[in-house]
């Protein structure tokens, strides 16, 4: 057990990551009362139920009046909202803090609302499944796992180092970046794959020569694993999509010029671009399972940024 960081805690929403921080905070007691906010009724319950918090109330500004740390953990498109409901019931001093996939587009819905008597810093964990909901959380989501905090110029250090220290005893590292160079970083690692997925997994579904049942009884695990990042959560990838959109537009961009060059090179047979592409993607894969990062669910994320950061330091 570690001593408090925070007397109050207050989460609002309370799905994957939302009911994965109350577990960890619960497990490590990392604050003395956490109080539940989240927007619809049978949520709220399933959360009391599950025994998450103290404290459950439907009212985001009800929620934050007591609250030392708030951690916002709510789909992307909904930041604003939950910002301009809160900001005006902040206590003096209150770090208020989110966990969303794309953070240009949060720190621009959210700092605008929080009052400069309290300090505002977007974060994100690199850690997450396919599920969604209060059930679906578990203590040690952010073990081992990158966190990237996203704070603005002139953000109070005392409050960024708080921060740090409660992520670091999630179990994670915190490593600190600009909110646009965080979008490009992510838009390669995290957006597209899911996008791809979601587009493969759709193809397969709108074939008309090959079957449904064929699908479900032929699929190889390659095409298994696609299924399961084409299974996360719609509102969730429907907001990172609106959010991180000209980074992501970026990198398809690119994506579709490397993929009419390898179409090229399957028409005209050109076995030497594919086997030098396939070699090349290969070594990626190897330098992510020496860096002891090979485990399939859910450990993405921290492999590039861990061999970025072993790079940036050499
Ligand atoms: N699922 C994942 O693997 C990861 C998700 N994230 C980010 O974390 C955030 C939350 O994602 P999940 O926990 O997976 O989603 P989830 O769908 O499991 O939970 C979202 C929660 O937000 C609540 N909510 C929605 N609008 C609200 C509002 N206006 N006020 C209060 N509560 C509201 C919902 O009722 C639900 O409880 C998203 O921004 C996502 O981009 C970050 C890392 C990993
Ligand atoms: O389930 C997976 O493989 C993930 O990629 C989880 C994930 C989804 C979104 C994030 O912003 C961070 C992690």
């Amino acid at each position: 057990m570690t001593d408090p960081l925070f007397e109050n805690v207050t989460l609002i929403g309370i799905g994957l990551i939302g009911s994965s921080l109350a577990r960890v905070i619960r497990a490590k007691g990392l604050a003395r009362h956490v109080t539940i906010a989240t927007r619809s009724a049978p949520t709220l319950e399933a959360a009391r139920a599950l025994d998450l918090g103290h404290a459950y109330t439907l009212s985001n500004a009800e929620a934050v009046a007591d609250a030392d740390l708030v951690i916002v953990s709510v789909p992307v498109g909904a930041s604003e909202a939950v910002a301009r409901e809160i900001g005006p019931h902040l206590k003096r001093g209150a770090i208020v803090t989110d966990v969303g996939s794309t953070k240009a587009s949060v720190v621009r819905q959210m700092q605008p609302h929080i009052p400069e008597t309290a300090h505002f810093i977007a974060g994100h964990p690199i850690a997450g499944t396919e599920q969604s909901g209060p059930e679906s959380g578990f203590a040690e989501l952010f073990e081992g796992r990158w966190c990237i905090l996203t704070p603005t110029p002139g953000t109070d250090a005392d409050a960024i180092a708080r921060l740090k220290a409660f992520w670091e005893a999630c179990g994670s590292t915190v490593e600190e970046m600009d909110p646009e160079h965080h979008d490009l970083v992510l838009a390669i690692v995290s957006h597209l794959p899911h996008i791809i997925a979601y587009n493969i997994v759709g193809t397969a579904d709108d074939l008309e020569t090959v079957t449904k049942s064929e699908v479900i009884k032929y699929s190889a695990s390659g095409f298994r694993d696609f299924t399961r990042l084409a299974a996360s959560d719609p509102v969730m990838w429907r907001d990172v999509c609106l959010h991180n959109r000209d980074a992501i537009l970026e990198m398809l961009a690119r994506f579709s010029e490397d993929l009419a060059s390898l179409q090229r090179a399957v028409r005209w047979g050109d076995g030497d671009k594919l086997f030098d592409l396939f070699t090349r993607t290969r070594g990626i894969r190897r330098s992510i399972v020496e860096a002891g990062q090979d485990t399939d669910v859910p450990n993405f994320g921290r492999n590039v940024l861990k061999q970025d950061a072993k790079a940036g330091s050499s």
